[in-house]
């Protein structure tokens, strides 16, 4: 395929993209932080940090320098939220206004509640595409089937994206929904605390599912006052990643809940993982209290999770309200 691909982070889900979409293209840069990963990326096809098991295909030539990402036509950014702004400042710097930005972060920028791609805007006009879903990068490193939405404002941005990622085991679907696939990413994660908190602290399955149900009906809610469309709820990026995640233990989200939980508190900041809900609380509390939502859901975690309520006590109160 003609078109320039890169990929900015290395972690598990870029690294995981660049191996699918290197199936599609000549060539496909990897853009690294640190020196030496690139250096083991480049000289023993490995990436030694996140896939010390899985090699990557030839085609994938990692770069520290990001004027190398000059000439790509699409850019994926596989980056924590809280990397956005300023990754976005240092592109404008060497990249054409036209280039396609990719956005696969679950997060959500706070205070300003700007979704990845309302940042990306800022930067670079409307050229951005979301893409989410039930996708454990693990499994799609491993060339195992998987689907994901994508959504743009221009809809032959979507097609481009599409064609560099899709392979017969990694299907894509466009949908017409760029506001409801970026919320249902970060929604899904505060879903996936709640239940991950419940399950932490041994709550019984029959309020646990019906909690998850609740979940589902507030992210519509919040979905339909952000502007999105309810459909995309039920989509792959929303009912899909929402039961994945708030059910699997392979979620960092659902794990960090259920430390939570059992009052195991951990050093987040330290241990280096990205908990892209937690990062997210405030923001989506904002947004219920911007838009009259009541969500007993979000109220929840936001008790457990920010103000340190004893999980009991905020479980108590939450199945008190809950209707
Ligand atoms: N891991 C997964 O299964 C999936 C992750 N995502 C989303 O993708 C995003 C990235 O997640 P992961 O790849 O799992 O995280 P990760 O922690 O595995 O990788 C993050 C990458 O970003 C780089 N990075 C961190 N801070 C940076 C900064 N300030 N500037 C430039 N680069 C920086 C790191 O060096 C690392 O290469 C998150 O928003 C996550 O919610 C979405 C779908 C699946
Ligand atoms: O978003 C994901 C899969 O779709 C990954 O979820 P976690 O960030 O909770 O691990």
């Amino acid at each position: 395929m003609a078109l320039n691909v890169g990929v900015i982070g290395a972690g598990a889900l870029g690294t995981a993209i660049a191996q699918t979409m290197s199936e599609n293209v000549d060539e496909l840069l990897l853009h690294v932080r640190k020196q030496d990963l690139c250096d083991d990326i480049n000289n023993t096809g490995y990436n030694t940090q996140y896939y010390p098991n899985n090699k990557l295909n030839e085609n994938i030539k990692a770069t520290t320098d990001i004027n190398d990402l000059k000439k790509c036509d699409i850019i994926f950014l596989a980056i924590p939220s809280s990397a956005f702004r300023e990754t976005l400042k240092n592109l404008k710097e060497v990249l054409e206004e036209e280039t396609i930005i990719v956005t696969t972060a679950k997060g959500i920028e706070y205070p300003s509640l700007k979704s990845m791609g309302d940042l990306i805007s800022e930067y670079f006009d409307e050229n951005y595409v979301a893409l989410s879903g039930p996708n454990f990068a693990s499994e799609i490193m491993l060339n195992q089937p998987t689907i994901t939405n994508i959504a743009s404002r221009k809809a032959e941005n979507s097609q481009k994206v599409k064609e560099v990622l899709s392979t017969k085991q990694f299907k894509v679907k466009i949908i017409d929904d760029i506001k409801g696939i970026e919320l249902c990413g970060v929604l899904k994660n505060i879903n996936a605390i709640a239940n991950g908190i419940c399950e932490g602290m041994n709550i019984n399955e029959n309020a646990r599912y019906s909690i998850l149900t609740r979940g589902f009906k507030d992210t519509i809610e919040i979905i339909e006052s952000f502007g999105g469309n309810s459909d995309t709820a039920h989509e792959y990026c929303g009912f899909g990643d929402l039961i994945m995640t708030s059910t699997s233990s392979e979620s960092r989200n659902h794990t960090l809940g259920i430390l939570y939980g059992q009052r195991l508190v951990i050093d987040e900041a330290a241990s280096g993982i990205v908990f892209e809900g937690k990062n997210s609380i405030r923001a989506v509390r904002d947004i219920c209290e911007n838009n009259n939502i009541d969500s007993e859901i979000v109220n929840f975690v936001y008790d457990v999770i920010i103000e340190r309520i004893a999980p009991i006590k905020a479980f108590n109160k939450l199945w008190e309200n809950i209707e």
